[in-house]
């Protein structure tokens, strides 16, 4: 596996040295050997380009005497513990490099290796400035002897520990003369003097499963790994890798682990049982099935044998007929997003996955890709297509969500002037996680690198990338700023839950900002997709990346940034609407918010010259697009407020043709506020005693809590509505309590 660093193209570049950065050094201070800590920096030196800076205060005392007493040993740093009064001696065993500090990796006299960030060196060269040092060969070479004062010893980012000092003061370089390493040896280097350990192929099985027992699974499978090479048919070694991979979900390394080992072994019950699980993960449920189908017939009884297999037929079930059990999903999704906090404070999963949840793919055979004018690819139906029908069901390729990242990015803490990290916390997790994980498993370059990524790579260039299996970090950036969906969960969901993610056969859905015919749902990591109306033969089917609640700027730039020209019937409008009807709009919304809103509000005696006001407004408002009356969705809000200020006025009847009315203006927008004033209608049904009105309103409300999710709800199936009620009751508890006054439960 190679790496391809960004071209400067990309304006996020910090993310991408932070995840070049933790993708090359992954657990760096694990206990990894000396000579691979080595070799990993070396891979990180030739990523970064160091000729831009210049170090200054380098602090030489020759003649330093130290009480050596108080020398601190790297073995006895603790994490988060600042060791005063005492020192750390080292010296330097790799070439430094520049991130955010300068870093190299530096060995004690034992022999113990650990990485050091030196903090506050550096400054970007000015104009004409010469007599400084840029970080090259000559910065601190390899051997140079340290003392420094004052560390800290901290997790740089999620598992990665380093050595840090902030202060270039307390850092002396010492002279090898020093009489500390005088011929008496007060100090000396152990790795100096060879040793010579014997290790087999049982010794590295068993560091692996210590390291496997602490839930370090990338050094248990580094171990199992140089036991591999000891003993290449050694099937328990093969085993325990791949359980190992299973729990990283690399399931391309978990299988090709268990196909070696039932190959030496065709009966070995462990491999075939993990060779279940990671065909479930790479999405062959049929083959998964099959194989633990056989596997229980041979070890009947075996309860955890039959729980995966069961497993694998329901997910073999779900991919086939795209069916689910929304209840049971809805349920295991809000078991799995519960969080506590740690004694440090930090919030945790409670589930230590968080909301990732174990279901099957689906994709309906009425859909394929194909090119779409002015908008590169897109997905179109291939018959005509009901309303309400599930078109997808996407598992993430990798989600962040945003309680994860917090502690585990490289923060940026010191003032060195060079540092401008202004970029969200999850995009650095996500590029770096997919960095990780095409790292691990090669095997998913296409579908990464298949997505647009408004890059101009032949399809020569692009082609080599994927055979030679280069870790493309421009590839990744640009991929995902087109590509990432922000983790929204329905507002019925109740959950403060977000992230971001990268679902790769969603991706290829296009954008308009209304009017878009497919409908998204987020269930944990899951990304559900179905048409929000009938769906015509060869029609475009598309989504919205940004919905017309925003405003047109807030909008286009985002699409801009995207290269989208968004030709939807919104913003054709408001790209026509001359520069006087702009200013006229902003001025009446001004009004409402300014003056006529808060006393509304405020007072308890309705003002009627302020009702007048306000219906004055909202006339003016529509009448600047009287051509697009159902474009008008800037007075939603007003109509509300003019619709509670008529119910608080006891004018009920009123209220309810207002809202009636706005219902029918907007009701196929698709825009959130409609539910609003679907709830106000029911509830001025009620007051006004409609109860058969208030209960045709509720059943519509309740189709569009649960439509989107479980699809069309036939009326005519005397069932439906008490299908529907349970399916609402979990998401949206109100539901319920409207449902006791209605006598509907
Ligand atoms: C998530 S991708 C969608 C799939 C993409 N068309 C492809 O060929 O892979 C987003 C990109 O599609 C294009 N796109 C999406 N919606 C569009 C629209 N309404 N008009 C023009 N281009 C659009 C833009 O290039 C955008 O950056």
């Amino acid at each position: 596996m190679k790496y391809q660093t960004a071209t400067g193209t990309i304006d996020e570049i910090e993310i991408l040295q932070n995840a070049i950065l933790r993708v090359t050094v992954d657990n760096f201070s694990q206990r990894k050997s000396r000579e691979t800590l080595i070799d990993e920096h070396k891979k990180l030196d030739n990523l970064c380009d160091s000729k831009k800076y210049v170090v200054h205060n380098i602090n030489k005392q020759e003649n330093l005497t130290l009480n050596i007493q108080l020398r601190i040993s790297i073995s006895n740093l603790q994490v988060d513990n600042v060791p005063t009064e005492r020192f750390l001696l080292c010296r330097v065993i790799s070439r430094f490099v520049k991130i955010y500090a300068l870093l190299a990796l530096v060995e004690d006299p034992e022999g113990n290796v650990e990485r050091l960030a030196l903090y506050n060196w550096t400054k970007i060269p000015k104009q004409g400035q010469s007599n400084t040092k840029s970080i090259d060969q000559s910065f601190l070479p390899i051997g140079t002897i340290l003392v420094i004062n004052n560390i800290s010893y901290k997790f740089a980012t999620g598992n990665i520990t380093i050595i840090r000092s902030d202060n270039p003061d307390d850092v002396i370089l010492i002279d090898h003369n020093n009489k500390l390493f005088d011929d008496d040896k007060v100090v000396k280097w152990s790795t100096n003097e060879k040793k010579v350990e014997i290790k087999n192929a049982d010794y590295f099985r068993r560091l692996g499963n210590d390291y496997f027992t602490s839930n370090n699974y990338i050094t248990a499978i580094n171990n199992y790994s140089n036991g591999i090479k000891l003993e290449p048919k050694n099937v328990t070694l093969f085993t325990n890798r791949a359980e190992a991979y299973l729990r990283l979900y690399q399931f391309y390394n978990a299988l090709k682990d268990t196909k070696i080992a039932l190959m030496y072994d065709p009966n070995n019950l462990k491999a075939a049982y993990r060779k279940g699980k990671a065909l479930c993960g790479l999405n062959r449920y049929k083959e998964a099935t099959n194989i633990l189908q056989n596997l229980y017939q041979r070890m009947k009884g075996n309860t955890s044998i039959k729980q995966i297999t069961k497993h694998a037929e329901m997910l073999s079930y779900e991919n086939e007929n795209g069916k689910y059990d929304y209840l049971r999903i809805i349920d295991e999704f809000h078991e799995r997003s519960k969080i506590k906090k740690d004694i440090k404070g930090n919030d945790v999963w409670i589930y230590e996955a968080g909301p990732r949840l174990d279901h099957a793919n689906f994709l309906n055979e009425n859909i394929k890709i194909d090119l779409i004018e002015g908008k590169g690819r897109g997905w179109i139906a291939k018959c005509d297509i009901p309303e309400h029908t599930l078109l997808m069901v996407s598992k993430a390729l990798i989600v962040v969500f945003t309680n994860e990242v917090l502690g585990t990015i490289i923060s940026k803490t010191s003032n060195d002037e060079t540092s401008q990290i202004h970029v969200h916390p999850c995009a650095e997790e996500l590029a770096t996680r997919i960095a990780q994980k095409i790292f691990a498993e090669p095997y998913y370059c296409p579908e990464v690198y298949r997505l647009y990524d408004g890059l101009n790579l032949s399809t020569n260039e692009r082609i080599e990338i994927i055979t030679n299996n280069i870790v493309s970090f421009t590839i990744i950036a640009n991929a995902l700023k087109h590509n990432v969906f922000g983790l929204v969960y329905s507002e019925f969901l109740k959950t403060t839950l977000t992230g971001v993610g990268l679902w790769t056969l969603p991706s290829y859905f296009n954008h308009a900002c209304i009017d878009e015919n497919v409908n998204q749902f987020f269930l944990g990591d899951l990304l559900f997709l179905r048409t929000n109306r009938p769906i015509s033969k060869g029609e475009e089917l598309i989504i919205n990346y940004k919905d017309a609640s925003f405003c047109y700027e807030e909008r286009s730039s985002y699409l801009k940034s995207i290269n989208i020209d968004c030709q939807c019937r919104i913003c054709k409008l408001e790209r026509s609407e001359s520069q006087e009807i702009k200013l006229r709009m902003t001025q009446l919304l001004k009004t409402y918010d300014e003056s006529i809103k808060p006393k509304l509000l405020k007072s308890h005696n309705v003002d009627l010259s302020l009702i007048k006001e306000l219906e004055y407004v909202i006339t003016e408002l529509r009448s600047l697009r009287k051509e697009h009356s159902d474009l008008g969705f800037n007075t939603i809000e007003l109509i509300s407020t003019l619709a509670y200020t008529y119910r608080e006025s006891g004018n009920n009847k009123k209220a309810l043709s207002i809202l009636k009315e706005a219902y029918d203006l907007y009701k196929t927008t698709h825009l959130k506020e409609i539910h609003n004033i679907i709830l106000d209608i029911i509830i001025i049904s009620l007051d006004l005693e409609l109860i058969e009105e208030a209960k045709k309103w509720f059943d519509m409300i309740l189709k569009i809590v649960v439509e989107p999710i479980m699809g069309k709800l036939e009326d005519d199936k005397p069932k439906w509505r008490k299908e529907a009620l349970h399916l609402a009751g979990k998401i949206l508890p109100e539901i319920i309590s409207i449902a006791e006054i209605l006598e509907i439960v």
